[in-house]
């Protein structure tokens, strides 16, 4: 059974840990962007705020009446320089307990105009398809990020417990949902 927050009409493909699900919360809205080339994923390395010191996919808060296509192509610009035709490729609810709850829309790209630059958050970096730095990410990335390659639409939620500057992962689930992967643009 999909966890409170996702839809209903999921298969799993994944679940791990144990406890109750943290009580639901007001939620603020991000994005995150993928990019895949050649059997390249572009990833970013933070450098400053959420998660620093990690990589991800480049990507921010959705600003008051932008949409969230905006914003994913705002922050990819801002972040790495370039612009991308995206594609939607799933949901991942962020939870941490008295914070609210962040809603990311993850999308993918296959190709990309502009040239890639180094921003002051972020530093990019092409890794291998078979070589991504799951060590070196969020925790719960290794198991949604395969989906995002292989182009099945997904929905995730993975719990965390702040200590600090640090996120512990308490409990994931990821699910794969019937609909095709499907153009937001
Ligand atoms: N891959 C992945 N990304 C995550 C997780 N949790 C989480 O917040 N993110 C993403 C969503 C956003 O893309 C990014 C956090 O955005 P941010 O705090 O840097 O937002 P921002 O760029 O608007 O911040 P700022 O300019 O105001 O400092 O991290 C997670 O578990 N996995």
């Amino acid at each position: 059974m999909p966890p409170p927050g996702l839809p209903n009409n999921l298969k799993e493909v994944h679940s791990s840990g144990s406890g109750d699900w943290f009580p639901e919360a007001e939620i603020r809205y991000y994005t995150n962007v993928f990019v895949v080339q050649d059997g390249k994923l572009l990833l970013g390395y933070k450098k400053r705020g959420l998660g620093i010191h990690r990589y991800n996919g480049f990507g921010g808060k959705v600003e008051a009446e932008e949409s969230t296509l905006d914003a994913a192509l705002r922050e990819l610009k801002e972040e790495a320089g370039i612009t991308a035709p995206l594609v939607h490729a799933g949901t991942l609810l962020f939870v941490v307990p008295g914070e609210k709850w962040a809603h990311i829309d993850i999308f993918r790209a296959d190709k990309y105009t502009g040239t890639i630059t180094e921003s002051d958050e972020m530093r990019p970096e092409w890794f291998p398809t078979t070589d991504i730095p799951f060590d070196n990410m969020w925790e719960s990335d290794r198991y949604w990020l395969p989906l995002l390659l292989s182009k099945q639409h997904f929905s995730a939620r993975a719990d965390f417990n702040r200590e600090g500057e640090k996120h512990i992962p308490m409990k994931w689930w990821i699910g794969t949902a019937s609909k095709a992967v499907s153009q937001s643009n």
